[in-house]
Parts: structure tokens; C-alpha cells; sequence
């Protein structure tokens, strides 16, 4: 392949050579033969003709140019014969460079070319509403890439079924994996909103802190969400799975806080118009193999209330919301509970009995006296923190799930109280002697 290539690509200079050179040696050729000096009956080629001839010979001398008869022929077809190899020379080298330059393009996305069936699947009337896709922004995969990625969307490579499809881990390459979210469901109406929806904002949502979007798929019934592989999961399994927030120690909750907040404030205040998440929650918040936390799930995102005042509200995410309207104070509510969970590393509902509770409101009243605080704090961090920090959480915390949303800070307020708490190397201010 590799001499193929190399074949390929020299072919032109050799062509070049060619042609230069024949052209040469035909001027040549006919050069050696055109002109000739000649006195009365002998022909000398004028190379050899000097000004002593004239006395040696009886009459005046005479130059004689001789043209052969095909001469201007000659010349024409080899001019002809070289800029038509010129032409067919610079063509092959565009063309070549441009299958280079998709190669390129391809293997580094990891993007195949579609077939045709593949094709016309993906432009149903779902995928030309994603405002990215008609502009061709985001990368569409092939379904049988995904699929041979996921051995056939196998069981073997589930890494969790959620509420609308399952997710698998798919292998690109050697070295590295992704995640794809298959959605079975295509075709009702939800689920088309929600993958619409969720396409359409991490399209145009690019942040450290934000779940990168690496293309997606419409194929028959299915359509597929292809992410960055997040390497340790969610922080809902982190902290409620079996490791039972083990591996999370007091800082790297601080961090994870930092980096929820972080996106959020992207969310609320950097974007135009403002994004507001609504269905902020611990499996939400993604983890990479470093800890660092991304907000997922966009399917229920919109932009603020006073851009569009007649959304509805979705089910899922109402539970938030008190006084029904959609403000970026419900993701500060979220952003409360989440806090709550990574100092309690209690469930944000939890339903041992008939009558779930909430982390709010089993926490709240026990927090209005401090001193309680380190009795009720997750066991797998007691003892491992300042205690001032830890009050200045907590408080945080209650701020943020106030029922009365104008009470409750802005998160860039929360951000900037969390910050100087987080040591410097984990991207914080707070430097440790
Ligand atoms: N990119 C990813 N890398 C690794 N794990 C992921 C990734 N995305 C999601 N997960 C895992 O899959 C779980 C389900 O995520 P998903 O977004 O598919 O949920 P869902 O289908 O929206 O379910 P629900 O509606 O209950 O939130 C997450 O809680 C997380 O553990």
C-alpha cells in the first residue's frame, strides 16, 4: 500500500521528466539536422563551416538553412504530446491530493463513508429540524460503523440502560473507546424532542465542563448519541453505587461542586440567550478518568423563560419547579441538592418506606444548627475536612434549595464561594502551606 502510494505520487515528476525530455531531443535532433552552410555542390553542416572556406572556395559562399519537410509537424505533436501529459499529470496529482485529504479527514474523526441506503435514512424530517446538522456541523456516523463498534450493540458492551434507550461503550479504534446512546423509540414524538433537543444544544455547547457531542446517527428507528467516553461514570453510581463514595475523597467533592458550577455558569451566563438545564441530578454529572465533572443529559434544555415564555414544562423535571416557571434558579435548586448529596451521601430522594423523602427536606431542618453537621456528614469523608469549610458547604447548600427562587444566589455567586475552598492544583485558589 505504502509503495502503491509512493508509486503514485512520484509518477508525476517521472511524467514531467518524460515529457521535458523528449521534447528535448526532438529540438535537438532537428536542430542537428536544420541548418547547414554549403558551398556550390557539397553540403557542411554550418558547425563545421568557417570564415577560411569562403577563400578556399572559387565561387561566394553560400549558407544554405535547410528545413526538413515534417519539422514543424514534429515539434507540434511533441508540444501537444507534453502539455497533454502536463494536463493529465496535474489532474492526477489534484485528484490524488484530495483522496489524501479525505482519508485524512476520515480516519481522524472516524467518520466513514455512507452508504447510500445509510444515506437517505439520515435525512428524515427529525434530523433536518437540528439547526447543527443543516448547517453541517456535527459529524453524522454510519449506523453499521456503530454497530460493528458495539459487536452488534451486544450486551457485553452495555454500560447502562436508562429511561429512554441503553448506552454502550463502541471502539473507534485501537486505542480509544466512546459512548453511544441508542434510542429505540424513534418515531414517538418524546423521544424524538428529547434527542432533538439534546443534538441540537451540545452541538453548540462546547465546554471543559460540558459532555463533549461527537455525532450522531438516524437509522430505521433508531437514533444514536455518540459521546467522550466518561471513564468513571456517574457521580450518582460514585456515590450511591457499591463503592459507596469511597474513592471520593473531600477535595475531589469540592472539585466535582467546582466543575458542576462551572458549567452551569457557562450555561446561565455565557451563553446567548442563556441556557437553563432543568434535569440537573448526581447521574447527570459524568466523571472522567481524572475526576473532572461534565453536565450531561440535555434533552430537557431551553433557553431562559423571558426568551420563551410558552414552553412546556416537562414532567421530569417539574419536581423542581415551584412556582412554574422555568427560570435558572431551578438549576441552582439542583445544584443545592447535588451539594447536599456529596456532603451527606444521601440519595436525593430516598424511599425506604412508602413515603419517598427528599434530601431537602430531611436536611434542611437539621442543618439550621451546625453543630449537627458532623453527625450527619457522608461517614466516608467524617473528619478529612477544615470544619470552617465544611460549614461554609453546608450553608452554600441551604442558599441554594430555598423555596423561594429570588432568595436563591446566582451560581456564579456559588461559584465564587466554592473556589477559594479547592485547592490551587485542582483548580481552585486555596493554596496549602
Ligand atoms: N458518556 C458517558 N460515559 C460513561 N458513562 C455514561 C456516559 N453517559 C452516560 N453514562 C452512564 O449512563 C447512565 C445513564 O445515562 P443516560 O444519559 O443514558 O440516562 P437516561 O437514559 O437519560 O436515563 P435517565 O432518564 O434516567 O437520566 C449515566 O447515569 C451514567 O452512569
Amino acid at each position: 500500500m505504502c509503495l502503491l502510494r509512493h508509486f503514485l505520487f512520484s509518477l508525476p515528476i517521472w511524467v514531467l521528466c518524460l515529457s521535458f525530455f523528449s521534447v528535448a531531443s526532438v529540438i535537438k535532433s532537428e536542430e542537428s539536422s536544420i541548418v547547414f552552410a554549403s558551398g556550390s555542390s557539397q553540403e557542411i553542416p554550418l558547425s563545421q563551416a568557417s570564415p577560411q572556406m569562403g577563400a578556399q572556395s572559387p565561387g561566394p559562399p553560400i549558407v544554405k538553412v535547410v528545413f526538413r519537410e515534417d519539422l514543424n509537424k514534429k515539434i507540434l505533436i511533441a508540444l501537444i504530446v507534453s502539455s497533454t501529459l502536463l494536463c493529465v499529470t496535474v489532474l492526477l496529482l489534484l485528484y490524488l491530493l484530495l483522496w489524501r485529504y479525505r482519508n485524512l479527514k476520515n480516519s481522524f474523526s472516524g467518520i466513514q463513508q455512507k452508504p447510500d441506503s445509510v444515506k437517505s435514512v439520515a435525512t428524515k424530517p427529525i434530523v433536518h429540524k437540528i439547526d447543527s446538522v443543516r448547517k453541517g456541523t456535527i459529524p453524522v456516523y454510519d449506523y453499521q460503523l456503530l454497530e460493528s463498534a458495539t459487536n452488534k450493540f451486544s450486551d457485553s458492551n452495555v454500560l447502562s440502560r436508562g429511561g429512554r434507550g441503553c448506552l454502550y461503550r463502541a471502539c473507534l479504534d485501537e486505542k480509544s473507546s466512546v459512548t453511544v446512546k441508542k434510542l429505540d423509540g424513534c418515531g414517538e414524538t418524546d423521544i424524538d424532542k428529547q434527542f432533538e433537543n439534546e443534538v441540537d444544544w451540545l452541538a453548540k455547547i462546547r465546554h471543559q465542563n460540558i459532555i463533549s457531542l461527537l455525532g450522531f446517527c438516524v437509522y430505521r428507528q433508531t437514533s444514536c448519541i455518540v459521546y467522550e467516553m466518561m471513564q468513571n461514570g456517574s457521580l450518582e453510581s460514585q456515590l450511591h453505587g457499591p463503592s459507596q463514595g469511597a474513592g471520593l475523597t473531600w477535595q475531589l467533592r469540592m472539585k466535582i461542586a467546582v466543575d458542576i458550577a462551572r458549567g452551569l455558569e457557562y450555561l446561565h451566563e455565557h451563553c446567548h440567550p442563556p441556557v437553563v438545564h432543568r434535569d440537573l441530578k448526581s447521574s447527570n454529572i459524568l466523571l472522567d478518568s481524572d475526576f473532572n465533572a461534565k453536565i450531561s443529559d440535555f434533552g430537557f434544555a431551553t433557553v431562559l423563560m423571558t426568551q420563551n415564555k410558552n414552553l412546556k414544562i416537562p414532567d421530569r423535571a417539574s419536581e423542581f419547579i415551584l412556582d412554574g416557571k422555568v427560570t435558572d434558579k431551578n438549576d441552582v435548586y439542583s445544584f443545592g441538592v447535588i451539594l447536599l448529596e456529596l456532603l451527606l451521601g444521601k440519595k436525593s430522594v430516598e424511599k425506604p418506606s412508602s413515603e419517598p423523602e427528599s434530601v431537602v427536606t430531611w436536611a434542611v431542618p437539621k442543618l439550621s444548627d451546625r453543630a449537627n453537621l458532623p453527625n450527619i456528614l457522608d461517614p466516608a469523608i467524617k473528619g478529612t475536612m477544615d470544619l470552617k469549610h465544611l460549614y461554609q458547604v453546608a450553608a452554600v447548600a441551604v442558599l441554594c434549595v430555598q423555596p423561594e427562587p429570588s432568595y436563591r444566589p446566582l451560581i456564579t455567586d456559588v461559584l465564587h464561594s466554592l473556589i477559594p475552598l479547592l485547592p490551587v492544583d485542582l483548580g481552585g485558589s486555596l493554596r496549602i502551606l
